[in-house]
């Protein structure tokens, strides 16, 4: 039996406009999602994600390519687990007027669910104790809540999420967090789309990166970052030119700041220290420096996250290419 949730294999996806030309905007893109999983789903402006999420829920016609969501084959079979899956990928408009309770309400007797549902959702978001204020008070993290208690009404097996903490400000981004670990916790599968790239290092356990509709990265988040591991580290010393001079004659690549090198390719920083240490040079800072999804991010995509600006994919499949695919543990779709 799988365990995959989401399958996605070889999607393609390209607009067309008579002003425009064709524009891909997916190009061959592969992704799986496991049971249990908070699965970011990162990429630059611009690079395919909501495209991606719309086609999975069949609201754009993909060119080409296979997918499943819980097993039915979508978007053909998506009615049969449509009760399954709450996702959240056009921001939901609620009328201002309305408190979240009455909202709330109204969508449990539109969906056939038990109207003390509510309840249940409203606490799961934080949100019981302001539940019968009016929707227009509420800040955007409180309206992002409510977005993701409407998706919750049905207990979803599986939620997917596009940019849920796009906008908010950093307590909101903290709740938005709190909150998606909390779902993980009851067994929620999630998919969570993003480009705040330090965001998903905090919620996801597992990420796929996008770029230019095509996946660059996919495993655990602490596999993509081993994998990106220089085995650098920060080293101070009182004589910097003599310990840049001695680490470059141990073979270590060396770059020199003002104040500290960087030294790159020694696995075991105690190759820096005794070698330093050796010829009576005494270390006063050896760090050893980790990649953070930032930086993977920037290696495999090539592009510094201007926040707030799109980018725009190239217009042809042929300059819509990356480089390099790095797949580190997780199984292939269809593999
Ligand atoms: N309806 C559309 N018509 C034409 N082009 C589109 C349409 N929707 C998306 N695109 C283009 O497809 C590409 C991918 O867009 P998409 O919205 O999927 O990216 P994204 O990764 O979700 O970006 P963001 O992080 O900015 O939301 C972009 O070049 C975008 O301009």
């Amino acid at each position: 039996m799988t365990s995959a949730v989401i399958e996605i294999e070889g999607l393609r996806k390209t607009f067309r406009s008579l002003r425009r030309g064709s524009r891909v905007a997916v190009d061959g893109f592969d992704l799986l999602v496991e049971a249990g999983q908070v699965h970011g789903f990162l990429g630059p402006n611009g690079s395919g994600k909501t495209t991606t999420l719309r086609a999975l829920l069949g609201l754009v016609r993909a060119d080409q390519g296979r997918m499943r969501v819980l097993g039915a084959s979508a978007p053909e079979q998506l009615p049969q687990v449509a009760g399954r899956v709450g996702a959240i990928v056009e921001s939901p408009q609620f009328f201002g007027n309305f408190t979240a309770y009455r909202t709330l309400r109204l969508l449990a007797l539109a969906g056939g669910v038990p109207v003390t549902r509510v309840d249940d959702v409203l606490e799961q978001v934080g949100l019981l104790d302001r539940a019968h204020e009016r929707v227009k008070g509420y800040s955007l993290g409180m309206k992002q809540r409510l977005a993701v208690a409407s998706a919750l009404l049905k207990r979803p097996e599986l939620l997917i999420l596009d940019e849920p903490a796009n906008g908010l400000d950093p307590a909101g981004i903290r709740e938005m967090r709190d909150l998606m670990r909390a779902l993980a916790e009851r067994g929620v599968t999630v998919l969570v789309s993003s480009h705040i790239l330090a965001e998903i290092q905090v919620i996801c356990d597992h990420v796929t990166i996008i770029s230019r509709g095509r996946r660059a990265a996919t495993g655990r988040v602490a596999e993509v970052l081993a994998g990106h591991d220089r085995h650098e580290c920060l080293v101070r010393a009182d004589d910097l030119a003599r310990a840049e001079e001695l680490l470059v004659a141990a073979g270590l690549a060396v770059t020199g700041h003002p104040d500290h090198l960087v030294v790159g390719g020694a696995p075991d920083p105690a190759l820096v220290n005794r070698t330093l240490g050796e010829q009576g040079l005494w270390v006063r800072e050896l760090t050893p420096l980790r990649p953070d999804l930032e930086s993977v991010f920037l290696d495999l995509t090539g592009t510094p996250e201007p926040p707030g600006v799109p980018r725009q994919v190239g217009g042809t499949a042929d300059d819509a290419t990356v480089g390099r695919e790095i797949d580190l543990g997780t199984r292939e779709v269809g593999a």
